[in-house]
């Protein structure tokens, strides 16, 4: 039996008793603050995307598997773990769901402000793997124009059905970034918008980072939009995170605290995927399904009498602007106390559930039912 492995863990990555109790001992820390000394009697070391994993934080300790319960993995030194031959997992697509319905949510949103359809929107993807993937999917379902920029997808694929960056910039309504941060390579993504480019954004247009901060250059940003207040800003990701640019946060319609991605449904998969990984490596058995693990969503229904306006559950499912006023809050609090806002806002996010668990009864017009379907609501006609 390997009840003696000792499992260090992020303290906010959920529903840790449930899948790894009977695999080992569990010890739960705040991940911005673990030490090598904190690591140092571990086997099995589990994180998020704020503790950068690398030779300082290991080399003095017998960790044989690393697991992050995220889709990015840039705070890994992954080169090192493979030398070291510790075994190392994402979370891929965990929470993909989560940040499409989040570009969704804003899109809708700034649609019914602004009195316009956004079914007529031309949308730019910007990185189209999980999340931009399964985003370019769901518009195109639901009919909108979808222009994509992924240059290694291009290079493997052929570059039928994708555009250059500035054909994208120039043409689309709302662009949406979804790379990972690259430094280095063919294709970096670190200030991919930049001094340069941000200029080409259509007037009225919407810019959306629910990527990495520093994929956008945030002072050429606000020097942009100092020059630019016709372009909408909604951030999810900064370039100093944890710390916030109170001017850029202002200049934003939605400035959320990387959030973008916390649905419940998204964290307890990006837990359970390092479970089965975990399993793996051990030669255990995978014992535990998703399914079981995975609360009952508090609100399960919406019923309505024939008709509804889109916007009502995608708002009852996601609300950007409840975790856009909540930032907003913290913006003028010093650095540090900021920082720590950030933090806290994350820690204690509130409970929020993807689209499908929202199941939509009595709708009698057939329009509405196939939109709110391709949407990813759950939908029984009348
Ligand atoms: N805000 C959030 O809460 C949140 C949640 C999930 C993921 N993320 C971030 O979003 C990123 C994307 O996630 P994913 O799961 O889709 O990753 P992924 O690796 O599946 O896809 C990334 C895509 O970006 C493309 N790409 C790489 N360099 C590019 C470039 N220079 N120009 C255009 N495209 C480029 C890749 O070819 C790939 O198709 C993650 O790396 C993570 O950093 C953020
Ligand atoms: O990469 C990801 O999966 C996301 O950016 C994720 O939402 C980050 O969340 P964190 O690990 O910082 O809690």
């Amino acid at each position: 039996m390997n009840s003696r492995l000792k499992i260090l863990a992020d303290e906010n990555i959920p529903a840790l008793d449930a899948l790894f109790a009977d695999i080992g001992e569990i010890r739960r820390l705040p991940g911005r603050k673990l030490s090598a000394a904190d690591v140092a009697d571990s086997d099995i070391l589990l994180v998020r995307s704020i503790t950068r994993v690398d030779e300082p934080l290991l080399s003095d300790s017998r960790v044989g598997f690393v697991g992050t319960a995220t889709i990015g993995t840039d705070h890994l030194d992954t080169q090192w773990l493979d030398r070291r031959g510790v075994r190392w997992c994402s979370a891929p697509g965990c929470n993909a769901d989560a940040v499409v319905e989040y570009v969704l949510s804003a899109l809708w949103h700034l649609c019914a402000q602004h009195g316009v359809d956004p079914l007529t929107r031309t949308v730019g993807v910007v990185g189209a793997g999980n999340v931009g993937g399964r985003l370019v999917s769901r518009l195109r379902a639901l009919g909108l124009e979808v222009l994509v920029s992924d240059p290694p997808r291009a290079e493997r694929e052929g570059h039928e059905g994708f555009v250059e960056l500035e054909e994208l910039l120039s043409r689309s309504d709302l662009v949406a970034l979804h790379t990972p941060l690259v430094d280095d390579g063919p294709y970096p993504t670190r200030h991919l918008l930049n001094e340069g480019n941000l200029e080409l954004l259509k007037p009225g247009a919407v810019l959306l980072n629910a990527g990495r901060g520093p994929v956008i250059d945030n002072w050429a940003l606000i020097q942009f939009m100092r020059r630019r207040s016709d372009v909408h800003l909604v951030l999810d990701v900064w370039e100093e995170e944890p710390l916030v640019l109170p001017e850029l946060a202002e200049q934003c319609v939605i400035a959320t605290p990387h959030i973008a991605g916390y649905s419940l449904d998204g964290k307890i998969r990006g837990a359970w995927m390092l479970y089965r990984e975990v399993c793996q490596w051990l030669g255990r058995e995978v014992s535990i399904t998703l399914e079981s693990v995975l609360p009952k969503p508090e609100i399960e229904m919406l019923g309505c009498s024939g008709s509804v306006d889109p916007l009502k559950p995608i708002a009852l499912t996601y609300d950007p602007y409840r975790d856009d006023r909540a930032l907003r809050e913290t913006l003028y609090l010093d650095p540090e106390e900021r920082m720590l806002a950030f933090d806290r806002l994350r820690k204690h996010y509130p409970v929020r559930r993807e689209f499908s668990s929202l199941q939509i009864m009595g709708l009698e017009n057939k329009q509405q039912a196939e939109l709110l379907l391709k949407l990813g609501f759950n939908v029984v006609m009348a």
